[in-house]
């Protein structure tokens, strides 16, 4: 383990680089400068970033997640969600609606850079419409093209860790986590409510450039235990699924990583 400032504390698992922070504050500011220097790589290589969102708890970090100021090239943003509630966008448990109230509406990202799902349609309907919005953007190359797996290329996906080891709507033992020919599925039974959801798959989580963990708070402290304990079984906790052809990242508050941290 080494000891990077008396404020933040890395270790290396695997090869997974894990960033511990001693507050929330702490870890949005440095999820932020990554965040920052990710878009500006990108912006400078390929002249637009596009950066994956997830919903709930990780919202605590994406409030201050970038500052409105600051030096980031918000007009080349185009903004994804890994996985959406099929509910109206009005809706408290709409994963767009919790990011456009945290950030979205105080960054100036042009409307049409938001792909966000379309709330009118079933479930099955709507996972095919973002499946294919996402080729369109492949084809006039907003999105790059993984050259290894032929799925969408992200530049950063951010990913929540729910309590049972789900990532997105992927959940434990259900059928979503082998479906390797979509970029985009859709659950009716999700055992978190809402229900019905639709989700990006594996395949394109493991594509991206950049995937990193953002997981707060002591009650995520055992799962954040069991995606790193080696004997856990993959079906169980489809985090530890998550291997992406580039590089990953964990952002954690101490609370958070107070099981794996001694
Ligand atoms: O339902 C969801 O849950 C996960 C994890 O959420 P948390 O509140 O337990 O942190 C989230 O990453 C996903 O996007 C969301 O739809």
């Amino acid at each position: 383990m080494k000891r990077a400032s008396m404020e933040e504390i890395e270790v290396h698992k695997g090869s997974a680089d894990v960033n511990i922070f001693v507050s929330q504050d702490e870890m949005a500011t440095s999820l932020s400068k990554y965040i920052g220097d990710l878009s500006e790589k990108f912006v400078k290589e390929k002249g637009v970033f596009t950066i994956v969102l997830s919903g709930d708890s990780y919202a605590k970090t994406i409030r201050n997640m970038m500052e409105p100021s600051s030096s980031v090239d918000w007009s080349k943003w185009y903004v994804f969600w890994v996985d959406e509630r099929v509910v109206p966008k009005d809706s408290s448990e709409s994963n767009y609606k919790l990011a456009y109230d945290e950030f979205l509406s105080k960054v100036p990202i042009p409307d049409d850079h938001i792909i966000s799902i379309n709330d009118k349609l079933l479930p099955e309907a709507a996972s095919v419409e973002y499946e294919s919005r996402l080729k369109q953007l492949m084809k006039s190359h907003v999105i790059a093209t993984s050259n290894n797996t032929g799925f969408p290329k992200f530049d950063l996906i951010l990913l929540g860790l729910g309590y049972n080891g789900h990532i997105a709507s992927l959940f434990p033992n259900h059928p979503q986590l082998k479906e390797n020919t979509t970029c985009v599925t859709y659950i009716m039974d999700s055992p978190k409510p809402p229900p019905q959801r639709i989700t990006m798959t594996f395949p394109v989580i493991n594509s991206a450039s950049n995937v990193a963990f953002v997981v707060t708070g002591e009650e995520k402290a055992r799962v954040v235990y069991e995606v790193f304990d080696r004997h856990q079984s993959l079906a169980m906790l489809p985090a530890k699924l998550v291997s992406p052809k580039g590089e990953l990242k964990w952002f954690l508050d101490k609370e958070a990583a107070s099981m794996i941290n001694n």
